[in-house]
């Protein structure tokens, strides 16, 4: 496997999938071929476990079913769209990935980061990013961006009380501090230039590009 594997990581409302948007003809300057894809999601059967997940009438789903829909479709979408896409030496990137479990079923619902992890390692073979794009933002400031510009579209998970988005912020921070390497943090508060320039200026920086 040759490719790069970058993943973006962080609350909602931070501005990973604008920002995504923002990257991609820039990076597809490069000697890379380029891949953009999402969790959950990304390929039919994943994009169909979405919807269940995201639907705000499926109430009783709980956090521990929620947590292995997370994983049965972040398994489909790595086997049949990242995996042969890093075989053929792309530069792959994610918008959200294993860390999103971590952050919102380990912390957010509070399932403890151990089965969280276990689950991870059973969904993927231990597939880890090279590069993880963790955008930091206030949970106020990020929340009241969903209310003004996505509030016609929100889901399930968007829904839940602001209790739950400050603990899986704290909990992205907790991550972030256990593995230095493979994170770089982007204040995801300043303005969406200065954010798009940041985030260009790390995945450069990282692989020569
Ligand atoms: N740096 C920024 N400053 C102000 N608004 C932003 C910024 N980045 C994104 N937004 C807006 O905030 C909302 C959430 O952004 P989005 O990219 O969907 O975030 P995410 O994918 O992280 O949930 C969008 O309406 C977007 O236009
Ligand atoms: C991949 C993943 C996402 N999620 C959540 C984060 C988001 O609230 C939601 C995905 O919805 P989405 O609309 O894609 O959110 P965003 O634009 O913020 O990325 O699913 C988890 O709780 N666990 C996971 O493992």
């Amino acid at each position: 496997m040759n490719g790069i594997l970058i993943s973006l990581e962080g609350p909602d409302g931070a501005g990973k999938t604008t920002v995504l948007q923002r990257i991609l003809p820039e990076l597809e300057k490069s000697r890379y071929e380029v891949l953009a894809t999402r969790e959950p999601g990304g390929v039919r059967v994943a994009e169909e476990i979405r919807k269940i997940i995201l639907s705000t009438e499926n109430t009783e789903i709980d956090s521990k079913t929620e947590l292995m829909l997370f994983a049965a479709a972040r398994r489909l979408h790595m086997q049949t769209k990242m995996l042969p896409a890093l075989a053929a030496g792309k530069l792959v990137l994610v918008d959200r990935f294993i860390d999103s479990s971590v952050a919102y079923q380990g912390y957010g619902r509070a399932l403890g980061v151990e089965p969280v992890n276990w689950l991870n390692e059973f969904a993927t073979d231990g597939l880890k990013p090279d590069l993880t794009l963790y955008f930091d933002i206030d949970t106020d400031i990020a929340l009241e961006r969903i209310m003004r510009n996505r509030a016609d579209e929100l889901n399930r998970l968007d829904l839940e009380r602001a209790e739950m988005h400050r603990k899986v912020r704290q909990g992205y921070l907790e991550i972030v501090q256990h593995d230095p390497e493979r994170f770089v943090t982007i204040d995801a508060s300043q303005d969406i230039d200065t954010v798009v320039a940041d985030t260009l200026r790390a995945i450069k920086k990282r692989f020569f590009l």
